[in-house]
């Protein structure tokens, strides 16, 4: 596992909170992608090495809506980079960790994602990612 590669914050509103971190950043998001599996609308912002990607639920099933529902906007998980997904799934497995979805599936800005059970890693969800190579 390496570095972080981005914290995901749950939001009610994307625009909003596009405003909103553009003005903490001093610069606008960069890019805006639906992730339909998901049911979420994404932005992400650069910060120096560091990456803020904002959810917005785009379904009632989504993931962010129930998390809204329960917790209310804040960070959601945080996604570490890897560089073989399968490999270290199998890994965090033998670990005794409990891995959500077993085949990793696409996720936002070009990546193979796989998560956590936040059950398992003391209430945190943690993603992983991989960088889809062309
Ligand atoms: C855009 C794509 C991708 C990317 O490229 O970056 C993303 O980031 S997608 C992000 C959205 N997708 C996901 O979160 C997928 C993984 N999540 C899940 O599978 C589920 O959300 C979950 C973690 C299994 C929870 O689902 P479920 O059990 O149906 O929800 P509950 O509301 O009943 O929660 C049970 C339990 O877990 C706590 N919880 C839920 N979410 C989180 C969270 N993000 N962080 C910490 N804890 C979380 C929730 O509070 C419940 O706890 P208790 O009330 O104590 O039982
Ligand atoms: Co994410």
């Amino acid at each position: 596992m390496k570095k972080i590669e981005h914290i995901g914050i749950a939001v009610k509103d994307l625009e909003v909170s596009n405003d909103l971190f553009a003005a903490l950043f001093g610069k606008p998001h960069y890019k805006i992608e639906a992730v339909e599996s998901e049911g979420v609308r994404t932005s992400f912002f650069e910060n120096g090495p560091n990456k803020i990607e904002l959810l917005e639920p785009t379904s009632a099933d989504s993931p962010i809506a129930k998390f809204l529902e329960k917790k209310g906007e804040g960070i959601h998980h945080i996604a570490f980079a890897v560089d073989d997904i399968e490999a270290e799934l199998k890994r965090l497995e033998g670990e005794g960790f409990t891995i959500l979805n077993k085949i990793p599936k696409k996720g936002a800005d070009n990546k193979l994602v796989a998560f956590l059970h936040p059950k398992s890693t003391n209430g945190v969800l943690i993603e992983l990612c991989q960088e889809i190579k062309p």
